[in-house]
């Protein structure tokens, strides 16, 4: 394939209800879309960073800039272009996981519509549907965590992800296991906001049956984690740590993590992910798919994702109205905790373009 083009869209989604972690609140997302224009035809790709450089140290505004300025330069050049081709064509360029991941997702897209191939079928799902999870920010009060914790169980989410944080982790876990009852899987997840101080806290956790523990600590502080897993029953699983395949395998190796969340975006893309996938796999040791909060044209592909054998637990790939009122794609859906993995050429949806526009913000087209 030969790249023409390259729409760069921005766009305003507003959350339904506040989203609270411990690095910060979200009430707005701010979303890059990349549009592929080849010469065998159009493929979509979001990047998931944040407006801002708290879950990580890219974000929106540097991603489109780094992707105009630096990566789509070095893929126009590329004469046979495949999305196999895209990670090496950047390699020159340093980190920018999440926005070399936006570019390949929508040339991986714009070739599997042209072959007529589905995300699901070229990645290697093994599923038609996959199992969900939700995740839960941290709440203004004890009852309003259990008030929306109810709905989401009411809804037949399969797993409870509880964000903590120093002072909001043991009182709220206490609370919905007391209301929802020890069957109810249930995990938390730190954001790295935790250290040698206040890791006691995390050792009292243990006694409340979790699924896992999601990245306690810095990320790249593997020691703190392999020696909080060495003491817990609950199995600590890496986040914002795993940024490649060979981290991942140097992480179990160090004994830090028994599961990973998979978030290809945070890896530098899909075929990475697929990467992390089988070396987690061949380490005995399960993942699921994280979520960043994408709209459906992420969500779709993260679904497909999910359904490959090693993801074995329950992801943050909720229904589009856990975030969002109205989606810039049909909705997914939630029937019986799970999604349908989209079956159509690529990444099997399409954004509705009146919906696109009215929340679009800025849109430039890049040519080479
Ligand atoms: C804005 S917080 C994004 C990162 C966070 N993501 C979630 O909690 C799930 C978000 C989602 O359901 O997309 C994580 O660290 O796992
Ligand atoms: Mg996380």
């Amino acid at each position: 394939m030969k790249l023409e083009a390259v729409e760069l869209r921005r766009i305003d989604i507003p959350l339904v209800r506040p989203f609270r972690t411990s690095f910060g609140e979200q009430i707005t997302r701010d979303v890059l879309l990349v549009q592929a224009s080849t010469d065998e035809g159009t493929g979509w790709g979001e990047c998931v960073a944040l407006a801002d450089p708290v879950y990580s140290s890219e974000y929106v505004a540097g991603a489109e800039a780094v992707i105009a300025d630096h990566l789509l330069p070095r893929l126009f050049t590329q004469q046979d272009l495949t999305a196999r081709s895209v990670g090496p064509a950047l390699r020159g360029v340093l980190g920018h996981r999440m926005a070399k991941a936006a570019l390949e997702m929508a040339v991986l897209d714009a070739e599997l519509r042209s072959y007529g191939i589905s995300l699901g079928r070229y990645l290697g799902a093994e599923r038609a549907r996959v199992e969900c999870g939700v995740s839960v920010g941290i709440a203004p009060t004890i009852d309003a965590l259990l008030d929306e914790v109810g709905g989401y169980v009411a809804q037949g989410y399969r797993r409870i992800k509880l964000k903590i944080q120093p002072g909001w982790d043991l009182e709220p876990v206490r609370a919905v296991r007391d209301a929802f009852g020890v069957d109810l899987p249930l995990q938390v997840d730190a954001n790295t906001a935790y250290d040698a101080a206040t890791a006691p806290r995390l050792h009292a956790l243990d006694e409340y049956g979790l699924l896992l523990i999601e990245q306690p600590f810095a990320e790249e502080d593997l020691h703190q984690h392999a020696l909080l897993a060495r003491r817990l029953v609950t199995p600590v699983c890496l986040d914002e740590s795993v940024v490649s395949a060979a981290v991942a395998a140097d992480a179990i190796n160090r004994g830090a993590c028994g599961v990973v969340n998979i978030k290809p975006g945070r890896v530098g893309g899909y075929l990475e992910a697929v990467r992390v996938h089988d070396v987690c796999a061949a380490l005995g040791v399960p993942v699921w798919c994280g979520g960043m909060l994408e709209t459906g044209i992420g969500r779709a592909a993260n679904v497909a994702l999910a359904a490959l054998p090693n993801f074995r637990l329950p992801g943050d790939t909720s229904a589009s109205d856990r975030y969002y009122a109205q989606d810039i794609t049909e909705p997914f859906v939630l029937v019986d905790g799970q999604l349908a993995v989209p079956t159509g050429p690529g990444i099997g949806v399409e954004p509705r373009l009146d919906v696109l526009e009215s929340m679009t913000t800025r849109v430039r087209t890049v040519r080479p």
